[in-house]
């Protein structure tokens, strides 16, 4: 074992964990970021092109929230000297008196810039799709897309310009709790005054070690994109914006997509939910019913999209009851952080996420307040002996 104590060790190279990093070597933390693949890898939440970014949701403290990561997000396109963010403009989409109604009210309580859509102006704004009778449509106009894997890129290659160690390739095995808390991989043992945890999917399976068993689900999603009638006809550069379709006649989950972008001719479009998986064996899942939803939903609502997705890729959520996230300290070793159970919905805060561990993890008050994400909340339904 190394003398070598370090400020913090993270574990899990995400998008929260190399946020997390991020924060803690920018104020000058001796930090360790450990990945278990060597990197890039897509095999967790975090890899893919884009992500949308949003102030459209039902909850205040989530509006709240994006305030100041929407800053984050520009400081560190500055700090990185790489383009981040887009902004496309998010069209929220759903029946008047269910979800869309939260949002839309939501948004206007918070002066969000929106644009109400009224059905008989809806296709000069939006061209080549059809709006549901009975259904609303607002676009969040500061709403966009985030550049994912760019993103990370940026997160570590911050990380490490600040003088931030990451060993990738080394799958963490074991944690001692203490005043220095001990982690152990098959390469070697690192020593820490504080740990954080985020190791999205496989977060149980570590905080097995230290006696603690959250209510999470990982699922897998199957992330579709699909071609083109005439390419271009939801083209980016032709300004059409990111969707999220509340809730449909096929589901009442989320079917949301990007404008054309990633892959000539392919418009990325993915259903909010999926089957239970385990993160290491996830290709043996062979249900197909998320695709059959979207391909109805395409059929009735892109007009000049084919209804069978050319390329498939995928991608895990790890979801929480209420899919709020989880942000807290373990119950009885104060030094060891959680951040886990991001439900499909956690890469947009990134920055702010990691900013908000980085001050669990030195012991600070948290610029907001958590009790949404505590861990607490879930008391009924733990497994834990703790
Ligand atoms: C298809 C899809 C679409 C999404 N769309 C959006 C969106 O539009 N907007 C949005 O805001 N969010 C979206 N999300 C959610 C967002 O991407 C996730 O919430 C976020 O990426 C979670 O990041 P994470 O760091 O918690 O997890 P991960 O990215 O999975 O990172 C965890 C890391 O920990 C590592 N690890 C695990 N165990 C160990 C170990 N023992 N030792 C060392 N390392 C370990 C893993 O290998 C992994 O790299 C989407 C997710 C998916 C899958
Ligand atoms: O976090 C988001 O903004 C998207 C919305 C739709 C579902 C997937 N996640």
């Amino acid at each position: 074992m190394s003398s070598e104590v370090y400020d913090c060790i993270v574990i899990g190279a995400g998008i929260q964990g190399s946020c997390t990093a991020y924060h803690l070597a920018k104020n000058q933390k001796k930090t360790l970021l450990l990945e278990q693949f060597v990197l890039p890898h897509s095999r967790g939440s975090s890899h893919g092109q884009t992500r949308i970014i949003r102030k459209s949701y039902p909850e205040d403290f989530y509006i709240h929230m994006m305030t100041e990561t929407y800053q984050l997000w520009a400081q560190m396109e500055k700090e990185a000297g790489v383009q981040l963010f887009r902004r496309t403009g998010l069209l929220v989409l759903g029946p008047e008196n269910g979800d869309y109604k939260k949002i839309k009210a939501n948004l206007q309580q918070h002066k969000v810039p929106i644009v109400l859509l009224e059905k008989e102006e809806f296709n000069k704004h939006i061209p080549n799709m059809n709006l549901t009778p009975g259904d609303g449509a607002l676009v969040d106009t500061t709403a966009g897309l985030l550049y994912a894997d760019r993103a990370l890129r940026s997160a570590q290659r911050l990380f490490q310009s600040y003088g931030g160690v990451i060993k990738d390739g080394q799958k963490v095995t074991d944690i001692n709790p203490g005043s220095v808390v001990t982690v152990a991989t098959a390469s070697g043992t690192y020593r820490g005054r504080s740990v954080v945890i985020t190791a999205g999917p496989w977060a149980n399976t570590l905080l097995a070690n230290v006696g603690l068993e959250l209510p999470l689900q990982v699922v897998k999603i199957n992330v579709c994109y699909w071609g083109e009638k005439v390419p271009g006809s939801y083209h980016i550069s032709r300004r059409f914006p990111c969707f999220v379709q509340v809730e449909s006649k096929e589901s009442k989950h989320h079917i949301y997509g990007f404008p054309s972008n990633e892959y000539p001719g392919l418009m990325k479009v993915c259903y909010h939910a999926g089957s239970e998986t385990n993160p290491d064996f996830r290709d043996k899942q062979t249900d197909k019913t998320d695709i059959d939803i979207i391909s109805r939903y395409i059929a009735r609502c892109f007009p000049a999209l084919e209804p069978i997705p050319a390329v498939v890729e995928t991608c895990l959520y790890t979801n929480t009851p209420d899919t709020h996230f989880v942000l807290d300290r373990h119950p009885t070793h104060s030094n060891i952080i959680i951040g886990a159970g991001f439900s499909g919905h956690g890469f947009k805060f990134g920055p702010l996420i990691g900013k908000i561990l980085y001050e669990l993890s030195m012991g600070q008050a948290p610029s907001y307040d958590l009790s949404p994400f505590r861990i607490a909340r879930f008391q009924h339904r733990q497994k834990s002996a703790l």
